[in-house]
């Protein structure tokens, strides 16, 4: 009785709510034609109205302005974005979305470039939402808009704010990224997702194999990191995505770093587009509360440097970029086994997703260092911040640079970055200063530093394995700067190759095979090291922006200031002697620190000096000249030449070692296998079953016996061995093979 009733009640409610809906849209449709800003014009230009000035339609056919309003209740957008941004907490707008969001609102395309952590998010996420709902889309028209993202981390965020932002709509909303099992499953609902947020190559596979993926209605498409995906990276996979894309369409184009190449654009089908690039006009391309640092570091001595930073730091929150995933994989592996007190992370390209994801969000929640190459570099939005940026490896370029320091200060918080530079790229200083970076050159507290280079040399020793990822990491390294576009900064020649070798605890420089010869003759000597960067005259160290104290504050910030000393114009009697200082500097063991070898690798080798101190298993090698000659460059070169003449012999050794071994072990397995055929019977021995089972006979009579008589060759030698297999046990066999290979050696 009741269900009659029931029925036109909620049919009734449906409709109100419906006719609502299309109220509101129509409202919304009338407000922003209204107050439609200038093509061309920046909204951030206008004064905010007041905060009790009306809001939404006036009267009749007028509308408060939106143009240059600065919270979101004051655009036109839906009450379910309104509510879903006052749900996450997002009330005033930053300057990136007072700027786009009236042009986008309107239909713009729009290319939009904004400091890092400045809030492009939601300045893209906002009309997208906005647009699929005035165009009342539903499950039925399949996909409305796609939002790619250069990696699949970035992509996963997207999709989190987007969730987050959108709860309140209706729209189904997918995330597509590679290396994810259940491609399955997404090829049967791609279709009906209205909101795509995917990297480039998934996209890209939906496209090419899954039947009848449409997306032939797309209304909006958005490049996060824009100039990333119109790089040449991804230019195939672009190119044929844009392909299979409707040309009416809105674009939204956004990166902290943005492309301006006309070509770029035009592989877009960009209309009229409105170039906001809010901090433009800024002092500093990079967050206010970013407190930026460099250290001119030898290369052999970056470990050195990194390793005490950590140290230095073990409340902190670290980000540190290298340029390679050997190098991550390696100094993770290592100062894992160093233990520094802190939890270590390692993040690459080459992860399985999930393990990715993993340590991603693992890394948003506690203190610990998380060592990465550049798939971290851009857009990554840590929750609980990131304290520290350090760029062991020096970026590629300066917009790299920009996306890597851009991973701490965001919105409103402060963060601190310190990039290592090797002398010879020392130019690098230039670039970022040309490009408004405020970057101060320091030099490190060479009292603090705690060398890790023979702590490496023993693990090498210690775990073979960790030799080989060494051996990588080196050579990838050098691959990396050898392949490196911008030959200002990057010069293969000028790196001291053998000593960062020792650095990385290897006993021999590996072969660079993809230098040739030639080449190869060039790379620098180990003295070059020490060599003075380019920035060494006065004059071009004028150039070069300085800061008389970094601003420290917090308990914390005292620790810095032991570990990063900033160089005072005063200090600077000649960078040559600064760096000398710091080259030697981390070289030197003081005694005292040796004496709490808090470092070293569990299990291994504890040695005491004469006074009962421990020391690292090889500190007594580089004393054992006298204490006060490790304080002398040739000395430590001439020691580390003795050390690798030392370890050559025993290299040899474990080589012929390993050999016999091996062989011990075949002869063993062989003997095995001759017991048990003859176990199983003369028959099998005699039998012809497989040509397998010949080929085992006839080596095996080969191996053990003369192949006639059954008479070993060694007859007539004092060792001589004859034996009959029915006449001997699998033992006394055994120890006979292993007799006949001694004297066969001997
Ligand atoms: N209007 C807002 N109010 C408060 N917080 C905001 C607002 N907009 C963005 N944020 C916060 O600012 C942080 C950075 O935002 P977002 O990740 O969008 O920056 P971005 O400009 O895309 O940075 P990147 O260039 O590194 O990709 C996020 O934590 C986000 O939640």
């Amino acid at each position: 009785m009741r269900r009659p009733n029931s029925r036109p009640q909620k049919r009734q409610f449906f409709k109100h709510k419906r006719l609502t809906e299309l109220q509101e849209i129509e409202l919304l449709e009338s407000w922003i034609e209204f107050g439609k800003p200038d093509s061309g014009s920046n909204p951030l230009s206008l004064a905010p109205p007041p905060s009790n000035a009306p809001i939404g339609r006036i009267d009749g056919d007028s509308f408060s302005p939106y143009a240059g309003c600065d919270r979101f209740d004051r655009l036109p957008l839906s009450q379910k974005t309104i509510d879903g941004l006052k749900k996450s907490e997002y009330v005033t707008m930053t300057e990136i979305q007072r700027a786009s969001l009236p042009h986008s609102l309107c239909g713009r395309d729009i290319l939009g470039a904004a400091k890092t952590g400045s809030g492009k998010t939601l300045a893209f996420l906002i009309p997208v939402l906005e647009k699929l709902y005035r165009l009342r889309w539903g499950p039925e028209d399949g996909v409305g808009s796609i939002i790619i993202s250069p990696t699949r981390e970035l992509a996963g965020q997207l999709f989190d704010v987007l969730k987050s932002v959108g709860k309140l709509h209706s729209f189904s909303a997918g995330l597509l990224i590679g290396g994810r099992k259940d491609v399955g499953m997404e090829k049967e609902h791609v279709n009906e997702l209205n909101i795509l947020v995917c990297t480039p190559g998934r996209l890209l596979q939906h496209m090419d194999e899954t039947p009848n993926f449409d997306c032939s209605q797309v209304q909006v498409l958005v490049l996060d990191e824009a100039d990333r995906i119109l790089d040449v990276g991804f230019k195939k996979a672009l190119n044929a995505i844009i392909s299979q894309l409707p040309k009416h369409r809105q674009t939204l184009l956004f990166s902290a770093t943005q492309t301006k190449s006309v070509q770029d654009l035009a592989r877009l089908s960009l209309k009229d587009p409105e170039y906001l690039s809010v901090h433009e006009e800024s002092a500093t391309a990079t967050p206010n509360r970013l407190q930026q640092t460099a250290m001119i570091v030898p290369l052999d001595q970056k470990l050195d440097m990194l390793w005490s930073f950590i140290k230095a730091h073990l409340n902190s929150r670290i980000l540190v970029f290298f340029a390679s995933r050997k190098q991550v994989k390696f100094v993770f592996e290592a100062f894992k086994k160093l233990r520094p007190g802190i939890p270590l992370k390692c993040l690459h390209g080459k992860m399985n997703q999930q393990k990715r994801m993993g340590i991603y969000s693992q890394f948003c929640e506690s203190r610990s260092v998380l060592f990465s190459t550049d798939v971290a570099s851009r857009g990554l939005d840590f929750n609980k911040g990131v304290d520290w940026v350090i760029q062991v490896d020096c970026p590629e370029d300066v917009a790299a640079y920009i996306h890597r320091v851009g991973r701490t200060a965001r919105y409103q918080s402060g963060g601190r970055s310190v990039l290592f530079l090797v002398p010879s790229e020392a130019e690098m200083l230039k670039k970022l200063e040309v490009a408004k970076i405020p970057i101060h050159l320091i030099k490190a507290n060479t009292k603090r530093l705690q060398p890790v280079s023979r702590l490496l040399e023993a693990l090498l020793v210690k775990y073979s394995d960790m030799k080989y990822l060494a051996q990588k990491a080196f050579i990838t390294y050098l691959r990396s700067i050898h392949k490196q576009g911008d030959k200002e900064v990057f010069d293969v020649m000028k790196l001291p190759a053998e000593e960062f070798s020792v650095s990385l605890g290897l006993a021999l420089t590996p072969k660079v095979r993809f230098l040739n010869q030639k080449t190869k003759s060039k790379l620098m000597p180990a003295e070059t090291s020490l060599h003075l960067p380019e920035i060494s005259d006065e004059e071009n160290l004028s150039e070069i922006p300085r800061s008389k104290e970094v601003t420290v504050g917090s308990k914390e910030l005292e620790v810095d200031k032991g570990f990063l000393l900033t160089e005072s114009p005063d200090e600077a009697e000649g960078q040559a002697t600064e760096i000398e200082a710091v080259g030697l500097g981390t070289r030197i063991t003081k005694k005292k620190k040796l004496k709490i070898n808090v470092h070293r690798p569990v299990g291994s080798r504890v040695v005491f000096d004469e006074e009962g101190n421990t020391l690292p298993p090889l500190a007594k090698i580089a004393d054992r000249d006298g204490g006060n000659d490790v304080l002398q460059l040739d000395k430590v070169k001439e020691r580390y030449a003795k050390l690798r003449e030392e370890m050559k012999p025993r290299d040899k050794e474990d080589k012929l070692l390993h050999r016999q071994r091996l062989k011990d072990k075949r002869m063993k397995e062989k003997m095995k296998m001759k017991s048990r055929s003859e176990e199983e019977g003369e028959e099998d021995l005699s039998g012809s079953d497989t040509e397998a089972a010949a080929g085992r006979k006839s080596k095996r009579s080969k191996i053990y016996f003369d192949s006639d008589n059954g008479e070993s060759e060694g007859e007539g030698n004092e060792d001589k061995v004859k034996f009959s297999a029915e006449s001997i046990s699998l033992a006394e066999q055994e120890a006979l093979a292993l007799k006949l290979l001694n004297s066969m050696h001997s």
